[in-house]
């Protein structure tokens, strides 16, 4: 028999029209319901048994807060219904990264949780949103994939909802995980080559069951001749922890380091980031962590350290303890 997959969509470029089949940049995102995108794909029905329920209809970059906790509470209720094997999720690709960790971090089950987009609407030539959906959703009805963590299948590989970034903003091959792919799936099988160590769904603290709402947390970055104005500003609009987004090895400049030193002593949970793609942060290094009492943020960029950031806040504002959590998810 075959597995059964819900499709939530959320919209995106995978719900994408354009006016011609060149339009593969210039187009409308969010418009094709999840109902025609099912029936425009039979071949669905040769790996799943596929319904699917319409969440939003957005472009990703306007996703809130709200949204992620509706999606998660929906994702969680569906994983624990025993006539779902696996529930896929369409998204635009600007934040899907975020979504994804998000998941990752607050949805216990070892369902399959696959993420899935596409960079052209599937009105434009070379569309890839239609095999990056079939492979979501064959990924998402295989036992193999469970106990995974969330996934995102784009461009025939299967990547950690952890790990992944968007990379390219134009081309198909836009999403790259500095650890490297999971695995591929072609023509319906999937093939692992690495498995996540960082704890995620089954395994995390965290319950979207249990999160009735997240903390504001904000982002600043750093870069030459940065004043302290944007973090100054943050410091007084009731967040409670700042990302900062700084060069290289999370550097920060000297003259705003005082106006960083205010926001922790107001109470202000300060988050160390690099805006270097890859890499991570070094506790110590650069900045003494120890002394200002800041957290690093590891490996994780300023969105997904923000997003880390509101989900473990819903627990601790211990700084020790947060940054235990930053290492270890
Ligand atoms: N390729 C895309 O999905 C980008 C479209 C839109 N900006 C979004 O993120 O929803």
């Amino acid at each position: 028999a075959l597995p059964n997959v819900v499709i939530l969509a959320t919209g995106g470029t995978i719900a994408g029209a354009g006016a011609s089949a060149v339009n593969s940049a210039t187009y409308a995102a969010a418009k094709v319901g999840v109902e025609k995108l099912i029936a425009g794909l039979p071949e669905l029905g040769k790996v799943a048994n596929v319904r699917g329920e319409q969440v939003f209809q957005v472009a990703s970059e306007s996703l809130t807060n709200d949204n992620l906790l509706v999606l998660a509470q929906r994702v969680s209720a569906l994983a624990k219904q025993p006539d779902v094997d696996g529930i896929v999720i369409t998204h635009g690709t600007d934040t899907v990264e975020e979504t994804a960790y998000f998941l990752t971090l607050t949805v216990h089950t070892n369902k399959p949780i696959v993420m899935v987009a596409s960079m052209r609407p599937g009105t434009a030539l070379s569309a890839d949103g239609a095999l990056n959906l079939y492979d979501a959703v064959s990924v998402a009805g295989s036992k193999d994939a469970m106990g995974k963590g969330v996934l995102l299948t784009m461009n025939d590989s299967i990547e950690s909802g952890r790990d992944v970034s968007k990379n390219f903003n134009i081309k198909p091959s836009a999403f790259v995980s500095q650890w490297g792919s999971l695995g591929m799936v072609v023509e319906g099988r999937n093939y692992w080559f690495r498995a996540p160590v960082k704890r995620h769904t089954m395994n995390s603290e965290f319950d979207i069951d249990t999160i009735k709402s997240l903390p504001p947390v904000e982002i600043a970055m750093g870069y030459e001749g940065v004043a302290s104005t944007a973090i100054d500003a943050l410091g007084k609009s009731g967040i409670k922890a700042l990302i900062h987004g700084g060069p290289g090895n999370g550097s920060v400049a000297d003259r705003i380091v005082p106006s960083l030193q205010k926001v922790r002593a107001d109470g202000i949970v300060v988050i160390r980031s690099s805006r270097v793609p890859d890499g991570f942060v070094i506790r110590n290094a650069e900045q003494p962590d120890d002394k200002y009492d800041w957290v690093v943020a590891h490996d994780l960029r300023p969105q997904k350290a923000r997003i880390l950031a509101m989900v473990a806040l819903t627990k601790t504002s211990d700084t020790k303890e947060l940054q235990r959590i930053f290492w270890e998810y």
